[in-house]
């Protein structure tokens, strides 16, 4: 591979949060931003490395206004990192709830955070500061508040667009919910709908939403007991969670294996759905695993899962 990228920017570390990859890297002082064609070139699967987004760590301190791309936030006293996320195409994102537990656990990886096991760290990000808690290997994060575009009437309706798909015979009414970046959620009644569905061009959502749309086909597949454990593994008890089947086409990725915004408005578009009484925890199933989503006071969400880190790339 001929080096796509800036001379300063050669090593990354290649992690993934059930199965939604991505390539990091450190620019503490904010000096080594990648342009778009770049990103692209490294993300791309043939010739580049491959990822589904890149996620450059700076010192929120670097950040001035506009420097990490559209939204950025600016100076963050609260916390000493500031995620920079960009999906494989080089559009920036408001948000990437997979790539929040990746970029804390290459932070950890990289000598750059100490966080012990059930501690919490701040991360800067576009969304604004999120609180992110290691549970071990995996990690939860709150990833704030989040809002339906259409507003009361959408939720009440329970959908306010209409979606074409390669796969189905008829456009099906979604919902639009932002987390914050945008997502349009859609009911199947059956798996093999789910598993007919060709997500190799992007759904055709209309209106078309005015900055583009993730979209996320779901079908619920009831509830479970599951047990509640210890920090120490032990069960101390039970309780009862939905369960959910996703698969997602990415805004500037196309297909992916998961994604963390999107399970969490699956999980968020379902309860509407249900109804009073519906479960406040989720488990939703991805073709790259399983995350968890938890409702929280005052419409935040949690999204919990894993982040595992693969290796460290250096191009030429
Ligand atoms: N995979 C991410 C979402 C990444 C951003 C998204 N493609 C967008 O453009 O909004 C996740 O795990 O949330």
């Amino acid at each position: 591979m001929t080096s796509p990228v800036a001379a300063t920017v050669h090593t990354f570390v290649k992690g993934h949060g059930t199965g939604n990859d991505f390539l990091l890297y450190a620019d503490p002082d904010g000096a080594a931003p990648l342009s778009t064609s770049e990103v692209a070139a490294l993300a791309d699967r043939h010739t580049g490395i491959g990822a589904d987004g890149v996620i450059r760590a700076v010192r929120s301190a670097a950040i001035t206004d506009g420097a990490a791309g559209a939204g950025a936030t600016g100076r963050e006293p609260a916390a000493l990192w500031f995620m920079d996320y960009l999906n494989a195409d080089g559009s920036v994102a408001e948000m990437c709830g997979n790539g929040i537990r990746v970029f804390v656990a290459f932070l950890r990886h990289a000598g750059l955070l100490a966080l012990g096991d059930g501690d919490t760290v701040q991360v800067a990000t576009r969304a604004g500061v999120l609180g992110v808690r290691r549970e071990g290997a995996a990690y939860a994060a709150d990833l704030g508040l989040w809002s339906a575009p259409g507003g009361t009437e959408a939720l009440a309706q329970g959908f306010d667009v209409s979606v074409a798909v390669a796969g189905l015979d008829e456009p099906r009414p979604g919902l639009r919910l932002d987390l914050p970046n945008p997502h349009t959620v859609i009911a199947l009644e059956e798996l093999e709908q789910l598993e007919a569905l060709d997500l190799t061009q992007a759904p055709i959502v209309e209106p078309a939403p005015a900055h583009g749309t993730n979209v996320e086909f779901v079908v619920p597949l009831g509830e479970r007991e599951v047990d509640v454990v210890d920090r120490t593994g032990a069960v101390i008890g039970s309780k009862t969670v939905g369960v959910v089947r996703m698969r997602v086409h990415e805004r500037g990725v196309g297909e992916t294996l998961s994604c963390g915004t999107g399970a969490c408005a699956a999980a968020l578009a379902v309860r509407t759905w249900f109804g009073a009484g519906a479960p406040q925890e989720w488990i939703v199933q991805v073709p790259g695993g399983e995350l968890r989503v938890r409702m929280l006071p005052e419409d935040h969400v949690e999204l919990a899962g894993p982040a595992e880190l693969v290796g460290e790339f250096r191009t030429i």
